[in-house]
């Protein structure tokens, strides 16, 4: 790998480790290089892409407050509600598999226009569906958009990034996720008024940014590596001088070209590129790596909590359907809130501590949210009214609320006054509409105060605090660091050849685990109860800790091309593999300013 290295020497540019006679290099010149003013023009490209993530972010989200309006008018039983929720994840998994192959053939630009075009195309079937059937094919067609969207996005922007701002561009994508999420929580309360057709709205309306997104990237470059690995040398040089602005680019041209030669002749030409990663050490330590913390990611439980949010704060005696609406959307909004705090983090503090200080906090918030769990499980209250149930239903037998909410087939049916519960049964539930028991008291639900409450999935209890306290902490430790890292840390780890299958691969662990913990959480916690569950989450967090600390470099700072370095030791050195260690010498020219260096060193001075 020395080769191009060697190559600045040569080309009369000096080490950073021996300066020129009467010109030593401080650190201050270095903070000064990378203080160079990054062209607007990045901005731009990072803000059209990470529409990508927007898009990701509010067709995941907005689907939860569609339901509650969909259900309704279309009559949909408990298996279509799971089909039109889970079909879009399960697709954005195959689809992100196979946008590896799309993404190194056709290039990131192609394929970020094909993600807005099928984006846009969803969006318009779901506004216009007939029936639940095309509504299925509209959840899928966006699915299809999300998984190729979430794997190029962040290769886009760290392909075109300088540097030293690399991290932060590629975490503004995971910010415009949250970002989507939020936004789509806002769209469900405004339209949740709308009782019929609402949901096509919320639905629809994703069009718009995927419009401008398809627009926008008319205009607008392919990556020059890319094309720069795909022989197309001269209009690469033309755009990475467009995107650099009046920096000259020779210098990171050739580290480039050179790297893309040098890649070529060490893992050899031939065959199925997951093959060759697998078969070159560095790339497959990298795709372990990539692929263990989208896996961790997921395992942190944060689409669980997402998801149970609601029926948290149901706990805790919100009630009112539109109130949980807009609570929920204060849920989502405190996770881009603190997707903020990572972007700021993650030029600062540097990939390795962020990840590893989010998982750590996110463990903790994690123990919390199950003891308040397990405290509410200990008060829970008492079963006092028997009516007579069916012989097959299994809800007479309980004596407490737990255990009956546990039960998938029964609900608990209540009075109250103030904190106090009375007048309190366990019914079946009424197959069609969890929102109401099968007969009795709780199967026609009223809007009145003083009509018996229907809680399915949850028992009232005076310790949601401790489980909302639980769940704020959750998400201000989760979002900056485990929720942005995962896919900031992927975007950069793969050499050129095997960075669009290495992004596939592990963009699609991230969806299948997203998959297999949403769809398995509802059984784990009938077997393990909630606390259980949560403590289950906790455990896995502390795997995810222990995976971190051994096996995750630090990659800021470092050019695309010298990250592979970071892998050519054993698999898991516990952190030693930093930068520094690995660091090959830059060269900078001293006069004239056309090359940005690594910006470790002004890290240490900061
Ligand atoms: O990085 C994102 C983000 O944290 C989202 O909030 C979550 O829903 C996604 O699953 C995750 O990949």
């Amino acid at each position: 790998m020395g080769s191009r290295h060697d190559k600045g020497a040569e080309d009369g540019q000096q080490s950073l480790t021996d300066p020129p006679s009467g010109h030593s290099i401080t650190p201050g010149d270095l903070l000064d290089q990378n203080a160079s003013p990054t062209p607007k023009f990045v901005y731009l490209l990072a803000f059209f892409s990470a529409l990508g993530g927007f898009l990701f972010g509010y067709d995941t989200g907005v689907v939860s407050g569609a339901m509650l309006l969909l259900k309704k008018e279309m009559n949909l039983d408990t298996l279509w509600q799971e089909l039109l929720v889970s079909s879009t994840v399960g697709a954005a998994a195959i689809s992100a598999l196979s946008g590896g192959f799309l993404n190194g053939w056709f290039g990131r630009r192609i394929c970020i226009l094909l993600a807005s075009f099928i984006f846009t195309v969803g969006g318009v079937t779901m506004g216009v569906a007939p029936n639940k059937e095309v509504l299925l094919v509209g959840r899928i067609t966006v699915g299809l958009g999300i998984g190729i969207a979430s794997m190029t996005v962040p290769v886009y922007i760290a392909e075109v990034s300088p540097p030293h701002q690399r991290g932060q561009l590629v975490t503004v994508n995971s910010l415009f996720i949250t970002g989507g999420q939020f936004i789509a929580s806002v769209v469900d309360g405004a339209f949740s008024f709308m009782k019929h057709d609402g949901w096509r709205y919320m639905l629809g309306l994703s069009v718009v940014p995927a419009i401008l997104q398809f627009v926008g990237f008319c205009f607008l470059p392919e990556s020059p590596r890319w094309l720069l690995q795909k022989g197309q040398r001269e209009e690469a040089r033309q755009i990475l001088s467009q995107i650099r602005g009046d920096h000259a680019v020779d210098e990171e041209f050739d580290t480039i070209k050179a790297s893309i030669e040098e890649e070529e002749r060490e893992a050899g030409g031939d065959g199925f590129i997951l093959m060759r990663i697998l078969n070159h050490g560095p790339t497959r330590r990298a795709l372990i790596v990539g692929c263990g913390l989208q896996m961790f990611q997921q395992l942190s439980g944060i689409n669980t909590v997402m998801y149970y949010s609601a029926t948290i704060l149901q706990m805790g005696g919100v009630r009112d359907v539109k109130q949980a609406i807009w609570l929920a959307a204060a849920t989502s909004a405190s996770n881009f809130v603190f997707t903020m705090l990572g972007v700021w983090l993650v030029e600062r503090v540097g990939r390795r501590k962020l990840t590893l200080g989010s998982l750590f906090g996110t463990g903790l918030s994690l123990t919390l949210l199950a003891v308040g769990f397990l405290l509410a499980a200990q008060s829970s209250s008492p079963v006092t009214l028997h009516p007579a149930v069916p012989l097959n239903s299994t809800c007479g037998h309980y004596e407490f609320c737990e255990p009956c909410m546990l039960d998938p087939g029964c609900g608990f049916c209540f009075l109250e006054n103030g904190t106090t519960v009375y007048d309190s049964s366990c019914v079946p539930v009424n197959e069609t509409s969890k929102d109401r028991a099968a007969w009795g008291r709780c199967s026609n639900q009223t809007e009145e105060t003083a009509s018996p409450i229907w809680a399915y999935n949850y028992c009232p209890t005076s310790y949601s605090w401790v489980i909302l306290m639980g769940l704020m902490l959750y998400l201000a430790f989760f979002a900056p660091g485990m929720g942005t890292m995962p896919w900031t840390v992927n975007s950069e780890i793969f050499p050129l050849w095997a960075r669009s299958t290495g992004n596939a691969c592990s963009a699609g662990v991230n969806w299948i685990f997203n998959v297999l913990v949403s769809l398995t959480f509802l059984h784990v916690a009938e077997f393990l109860t909630y606390y259980g569950a949560f403590f289950m989450y906790t455990g896995l967090v502390v795997l995810g800790i222990v995976f971190v600390y051994g096996c995750l470099p630090e990659t800021k700072g470092l050019q695309l091309e010298d990250i592979e370095n970071l892998f050519m030791g054993p698999l898991c050195s516990c952190g030693t593999s930093s930068p520094n260690d690995h660091r090959h010498v830059q060269y900078i020219r001293v006069k004239g300013n056309n090359y940005l260096p690594s910006d470790n060193e002004a890290s240490d001075v900061e």
